[in-house]
């Protein structure tokens, strides 16, 4: 596909519905959801505990599979796949973030960043160590290379692994409260990093309770009762200014 063949939305959902086994019968937690999302958008992910962000960027990511409806990332539709091709397609389109790092604890900062890229195989071997090394360098902890996580501040295991997220180059990073085991200076400075990486033309899905969201993201989505709309957002001298991009 020539870039100009692409479409313009990287997100696509087509009346995505997702329902979770419960002894009481399937609990909804998503209910014909259609949204889309632009290349290089960054988007909050906003709504109370239990109302349902997870479950959409985990479908999003491809880590789950919705009941019904279409999703479609980066020209792939996701209910075509295998397991396996699923996974395949994960490792080099999606770069995904988590509240608690996960990085792998015997492991150094640099090989977490480099065993990502280990798995998909799309950069060569031998570049693979310069690019964690660059990659390190520009969110901004390249003097931890050498170290183990546990060695390492939360804010800076936080660098590294959106470090490791982005090794395979995806066109979309979705991070789940991101910035819920930081402190707030700490989480100011990821969120910042979000939106450089945004403005760089990565795709930024964030769900998270950071008020600081509203304020650097280019939109920001509610998820309430199963279902989304666009929030007010907050502007400077106090007013509200609802996005411009409709959610359909
Ligand atoms: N594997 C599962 N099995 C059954 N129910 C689930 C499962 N995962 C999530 N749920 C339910 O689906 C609903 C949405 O959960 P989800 O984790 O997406 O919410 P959330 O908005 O991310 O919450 P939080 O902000 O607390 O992380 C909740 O009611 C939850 O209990």
């Amino acid at each position: 596909m020539t870039i100009q063949q692409m479409p313009r939305a990287l997100i696509s959902l087509h009346q995505v519905s997702k329902s979770y086994p419960s002894p009481s019968g399937a609990f909804v937690a998503l209910k014909d959801v259609s949204l889309e999302i632009g290349r290089g958008e960054f988007v909050g992910l906003l709504g109370k505990s239990g109302s349902g962000k997870s479950t959409l960027l985990n479908l999003i990511a491809g880590i789950d599979r919705a009941t019904s409806g279409t999703i479609t990332v980066a020209g792939q539709a996701l209910q075509g796949l295998n397991e396996q091709q699923l996974a395949h397609w994960r490792g080099g389109a999606v770069g995904v973030v988590f509240q608690f790092f996960q990085l792998l604890p015997t492991l150094t900062a640099l090989e977490n960043v480099m065993l990502a890229m280990d798995f998909c195989q799309k950069f060569p071997a031998r570049d693979r160590r310069a690019r964690a090394l660059a990659l390190l360098g520009q969110v901004g902890v390249a003097e931890q290379a050498g170290k183990l996580p546990a060695t390492l501040s939360g804010g800076q295991q936080q660098r590294v692994a959106i470090a490791r997220a982005l090794a395979n180059a995806p066109a979309l990073i979705v991070a789940d409260e991101p910035t819920g085991n930081l402190d707030s200076a700490t989480a100011a400075t990821v969120l910042a990093l979000f939106r450089d990486l945004a403005s760089a033309g990565t795709t930024m899905l964030v769900a998270t309770h950071d008020e600081d969201i509203a304020r650097l993201s280019d939109r920001c989505i509610h998820v309430a009762d199963g279902g989304l709309s666009n929030s007010a957002k907050p502007i400077k001298d106090g007013q509200v200014a609802v996005s411009e991009r409709a959610i359909r």
